[in-house]
C-alpha cells in the first residue's frame, strides 16, 4: 500500500476531487484488473477509450481514477485526478510506485528502426560476461539478472517496465540495456525513466500506419534524447541520414560513430566470410561472429556504449569477439548437402535489404539465393511491396508466403507484395501462401551449394492468425525440411 499523494509526485494534475491522502493497493490501465483499493488511469486507446470503464473499475474497487476528462458521475469516496495526458500520468505514478527503480541502475535505451534487440542483447551478454549482474528489456524477453520473463511488446508498458527495474533493484542489477520503440516512445511508456544513455541505431521505412509520416517517426525517436539529463550520454550513428537530428536538442553529452564518415568512435570492415568478419573499432582489430555491414554498426554501438559506461578498452574488445549472433538474427545452419539455411528477423525493407546483399557478398560462385518471406498483417502495408521488389530483386528466386496474417487476409498481403515485382523479375517469384510448405518447397528447389534465406520472423516461435498464435519456428522448420530432404 502507499499514499497516493506520494505516487502522483511529478504528475500535473489540472484538477482534483477527493482525497490524496488515502493508501492505494495497486495500479492499473484495464478496468478488467481493477481490485479493492487499487487507483484506475483511464487511457484513450486506438481502439477504445479507457474513459468508457470508470465506472466499470469503481464498481471493482478502485480508490482512485485517474484521467483527462472527468465522469458525469462522481462517486462519493473516490478520488479523481484529471491530467492532460493520461499516459504520462501512467508513466510516472508507475515509477513513483515502484520507488523510482531507474535511479537506482545505470538504464541505457536503444532506439532506431533496426538493430535494437541485436545491440541491448549483446551489451547484456558483454556486460554479463564482464562480471556485473545485468537486466534486458527487449522483443525476446525480459531478463532480471539470471531470471527470465516472456514479453509481449519491444518496449512493454510503463508498469510492466517499472516492476520489473524494480526487481532488478531487488537483485541487485548494475546495467539494463532497454528497447525504446516508436510505439513505445509516443505512447509515453518510457517517460519519467532516469537513463544513463541513449544510443540511435538508423531510421529507414517502417510503422508508417502508426505515424503517419516519415518526419513523425523520426521526431518520435528524438524524444527519447531530448528527454536525457545533462549528466547522461547520447550516441548516434553518423552515417544515418537522421543521426544528427536526434542530438539537436538534447542537454545530454554527445557521441557519434560511423564507418563512412569522421566520428568518435569508428570501424571498418577488413574482411569477412560466413562465420564471421575481422573489424578494426577505432585502431584495433578485434574478430565479430556477427558478419554485414549493419553488424559492423551494431558491433560498434556495442563498443562505444561500453567505452561511454566506463569499460576498459582491452577487456571489451576481447569480450566483442567472444559474442554470438542473437537467436533469429543471421541464424545459420549448413546441412548435410551443403546447403545453407539462414533465418533472419528482417521485416522492414532496410533489413531485408541488408541481410540480401549481405548474403550476395558470400557468394563465391553459382550457388543461388532462394528467399522465403511474407509481411505482418495489421501492420505498415505500404512496406510490402517494397519488401517484394527487394526480395525478388535480390535474389535468384523468391517465395512469397504468411507472416502473421492478424486479422488480414494472407491473399491479400501477398497480393500487396507482388505489386511491387518488377516486370523482369516476375518469372522468378512463386505464391506459397502456407508458410511450413514454402519453406519446404524452397528447400527442395535447393542444390548443393546452394543458399536459403528465411526472412521476417526470426526468434519468433508462432505464427498469429485472428488472434490465435500456432507453434512455428522458421529455423526447426528449414532443418527439418532439410534433413527430410536428405536422410
Ligand atoms: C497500436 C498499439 O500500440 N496498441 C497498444 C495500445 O492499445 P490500444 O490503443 O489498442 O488500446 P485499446 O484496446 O484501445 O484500449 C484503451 C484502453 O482501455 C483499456 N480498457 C479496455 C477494455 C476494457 O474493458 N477496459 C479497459 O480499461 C485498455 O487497457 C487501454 O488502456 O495500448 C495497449 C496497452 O499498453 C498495448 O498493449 C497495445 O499494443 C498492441 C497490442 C500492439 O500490438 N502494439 C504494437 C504495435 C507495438 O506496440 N509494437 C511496438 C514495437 C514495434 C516495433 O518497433 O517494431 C512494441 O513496443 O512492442
Ligand atoms: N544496425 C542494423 N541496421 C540495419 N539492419 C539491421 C541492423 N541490425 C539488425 N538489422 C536487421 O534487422 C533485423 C531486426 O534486427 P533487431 O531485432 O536487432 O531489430 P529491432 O530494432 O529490435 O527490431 P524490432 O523493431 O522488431 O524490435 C535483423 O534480423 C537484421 O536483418
Ligand atoms: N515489432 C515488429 C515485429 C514485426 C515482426 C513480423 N514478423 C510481423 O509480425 O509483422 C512489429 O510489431 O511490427
Ligand atoms: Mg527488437
Amino acid at each position: 500500500m502507499k499514499l497516493l499523494k506520494d505516487i502522483l509526485f511529478g504528475v500535473r494534475l489540472s484538477a482534483v476531487n477527493g482525497d490524496t491522502n488515502v493508501l492505494v493497493n495497486n495500479l492499473h490501465f484495464d478496468s478488467r484488473k481493477v481490485e479493492m483499493d487499487d487507483a484506475f488511469i483511464a487511457v484513450r486507446g486506438l481502439i477504445t477509450d479507457g474513459h468508457k470503464y470508470i465506472q466499470k473499475a469503481v464498481e471493482s474497487g478502485a480508490k482512485a481514477i485517474v484521467c483527462e476528462e472527468f465522469p458525469e458521475l462522481l462517486v462519493n469516496g473516490i478520488t479523481y485526478l484529471k491530467v492532460e495526458s493520461s499516459n504520462e500520468a501512467l508513466a510516472i505514478m508507475a515509477s513513483n510506485f515502484y520507488d523510482n527503480p531507474s535511479k537506482n541502475l545505470k538504464l541505457v535505451g536503444v532506439t532506431g528502426t533496426n538493430g535494437k534487440t541485436t545491440v541491448t542483447t549483446l551489451l547484456s551478454n558483454l556486460f554479463e560476461k564482464a562480471g556485473y549482474k545485468v537486466g534486458l528489456i527487449s522483443t525476446i524477453k525480459i531478463k532480471v539478472d539470471k531470471k527470465e520473463y516472456d514479453t509481449s511488446h519491444t518496449t512493454p508498458d510503463a508498469l510492466t517496465i517499472n516492476k520489473h527495474l524494480k526487481l532488478m533493484n531487488d537483485a541487485g542489477v548494475e546495467y539494463c540495456f532497454m528497447e525504446a520503440s516508436s510505439h513505445g516512445i509516443h505512447q509515453k511508456r518510457t517517460k519519467g525513466l532516469t537513463f544513463a544513455g541513449a544510443v540511435f541505431t538508423n531510421l529507414s521505412h517502417d510503422h508508417l500506419d502508426y505515424h503517419k509520416t516519415f518526419a513523425e517517426y523520426r521526431d518520435t525517436k528524438k524524444v527519447l534524447f531530448d528527454e536525457l539529463s545533462k549528466s547522461a550520454f547520447a550516441l548516434t550513428n553518423l552515417d544515418d541520414k537522421n543521426g544528427m537530428v536526434m542530438l539537436q536538442n538534447t542537454k545530454a553529452k554527445k557521441h557519434t560513430y560511423a564507418l563512412k564518415s569522421f566520428a568518435d568512435f569508428r570501424a571498418q570492415i577488413l574482411e569477412h566470410q560466413l562465420d564471421g568478419q575481422l573489424l578494426k573499432l577505432d585502431d584495433n582489430e578485434v574478430w565479430s561472429k556477427l558478419i554485414g555491414n549493419f553488424n559492423a554498426y551494431n558491433m560498434l554501438a556495442i563498443y562505444a556504449t561500453g567505452t561511454l559506461l566506463g569499460l576498459e578498452k582491452m577487456e571489451l574488445l576481447q569480450l566483442l569477439s567472444q559474442l554470438e549472433n542473437v537467436d533469429g538474427r543471421f541464424q545459420h545452419y549448413v546441412s548435410k548437402g551443403k546447403i545453407t539455411a539462414i533465418v533472419d528477423y528482417a521485416h522492414t525493407p532496410d533489413a531485408l535489404k541488408n541481410v540480401l546483399n549481405t548474403i550476395n557478398t558470400l557468394r563465391t560462385g553459382n550457388e543461388s539465393v532462394i528467399t522465403v518471406v511474407g509481411c505482418g498483417g495489421d501492420r505498415d502495408g505500404s512496406k510490402r511491396p517494397v519488401m517484394g521488389h527487394i526480395a525478388s530483386e535480390l535474389s535468384n528466386q523468391a517465395i512469397f508466403t504468411s507472416d502473421n496474417p492478424r486479422s488480414e487476409s494472407p491473399t491479400k498481403i501477398i497480393e500487396e507484395m507482388e505489386a511491387g515485382v518488377e516486370p523482369q523479375n516476375v518469372r522468378k517469384v512463386i505464391a506459397i501462401e502456407n508458410r511450413k510448405q514454402a519453406i519446404k518447397t524452397a528447400c527442395k528447389l535447393a542444390m548443393t551449394n546452394d543458399i536459403i534465406l528465411v526472412a521476417g520472423k526470426g526468434h519468433e516461435t508462432y505464427q498469429e492468425t485472428n488472434g490465435v498464435r500456432t507453434d512455428f519456428d522458421d529455423f526447426k522448420e528449414v532443418q527439418s525440411a532439410l534433413n527430410e530432404l536428405e536422410k
